[in-house]
């Protein structure tokens, strides 16, 4: 029964604890990763993310608990992993196909396989036209591309990227979502990131990490709907002007769900179009200005979700 079970994940991580001196940067965590799935790890800085990759890699050594990748003990599954850390790793005396090539070398691919697999990520992530082109003279997004390629041209069964989405070009941000998307269909694809609105889009599941310990996880609606069930109304006080403060006290009076986030007065309501009407109405009762326009409703978000978890917005 528990070899049956261990063949469906990529990546089990058992009882991980990695201290530095008195700081716990991943304390305790244990979480099951299936194969051909696209998971994302999200967390505000700090929060033990990088930690836990570098240990799952068995790039760095866990002070306690066990990493197994595709069943094996990690030192025996790592050639199947493929990294793709924050930094770029770029040779920029190279162009982008001798870059390929060379990785698949120092892989010990073989050469014709090598050129077959460096064309198809190529064709992938749109970088077909600058085959011929050196790296150094590649924009932001394209490097980054560049180094998400490099870390498949030995077809990993299970790809692990660290922030993926950092300073991507919009154009580049669509190119690396429909192939991460497209990469799960058949691998393992396991991205650490602070982007929200990404992970919403494309992860099948996602674990939300603070102070080394798992907050939450489950799929990206799931999350959504365990936090905020209902819809969410929100009232700007941006165009309040002096009298932001007295309605924030009128408000808070007459609805006690109604909580304050910086500017904003929010609630969430099974009926946010009533609740909304009762809100106006109280404004007008009390001779403030009509407040149309300043009322929003819509649905809840994972940002919301980890705001509301972690008490932190994302880049804090
Ligand atoms: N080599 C190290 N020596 C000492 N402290 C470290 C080391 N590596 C990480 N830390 C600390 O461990 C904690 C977790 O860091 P980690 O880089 O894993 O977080 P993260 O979630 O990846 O953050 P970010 O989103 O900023 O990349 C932080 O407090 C960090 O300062």
């Amino acid at each position: 029964m528990e070899g049956q079970g261990r063949e469906t994940f990529a990546l089990e991580l058992d009882g991980i604890v990695k201290r530095y001196g008195n700081l716990i940067a991943v304390d305790g965590i244990s979480l099951r990763i299936a194969k051909r799935q696209l998971y994302a790890v999200l967390g505000p800085n700090g929060a033990g993310k990088s930690t836990l990759i570098s240990i799952a890699m068995g790039l760095v050594k866990a002070d306690s608990g066990h990493v197994r990748l595709n069943g094996a003990s990690e030192a025996a599954g790592l050639s199947q992993v493929g990294l793709c850390p924050q930094e770029l790793v770029i040779w920029e005396g190279l162009t982008v196909w001798e870059q390929l090539l060379f990785m698949g070398s120092m892989h010990g691919v073989q050469r014709t396989i090598a050129r077959r697999r460096a064309d198809e990520l190529l064709e992938a992530l749109g970088l077909m036209d600058k085959k011929r082109v050196m790296a150094s003279a590649l924009s932001g997004g394209m490097k980054r591309r560049l180094n998400i390629m490099l870390a498949l041209m030995h077809d990993p069964s299970v790809v692990i990227l660290d922030e993926p989405h950092a300073g991507l070009d919009p154009q580049s941000r669509i190119w690396v979502r429909d192939f991460l998307k497209n990469l799960s269909a058949d691998k393992t694809v396991i991205v650490t990131t602070h982007d929200m609105e990404e992970t919403e889009k494309i992860a099948d599941r996602a674990v939300i990490i603070d102070r080394g310990r798992v907050l939450a996880e489950d799929t990206p609606s799931n999350l959504i709907r365990s936090v905020y069930p209902a819809h969410l109304l929100e009232l700007s006080l941006d165009g309040y002007g002096s009298q932001a403060e007295e309605i924030t006290k009128l408000l808070a009076a007459g609805f006690p769900g109604l909580m304050q986030q910086g500017r904003m007065l929010r609630a969430e309501s099974d009926n946010p179009l009533r609740l909304a009407g009762q809100i106006r109405e109280r404004l007008t009762l009390a001779g403030i200005r009509d407040g149309n326009g300043e009322i929003r409703i819509r649905n809840a978000n994972l940002e919301d979700v980890f705001i509301a978890m972690t008490g932190r917005g994302l880049r804090e």
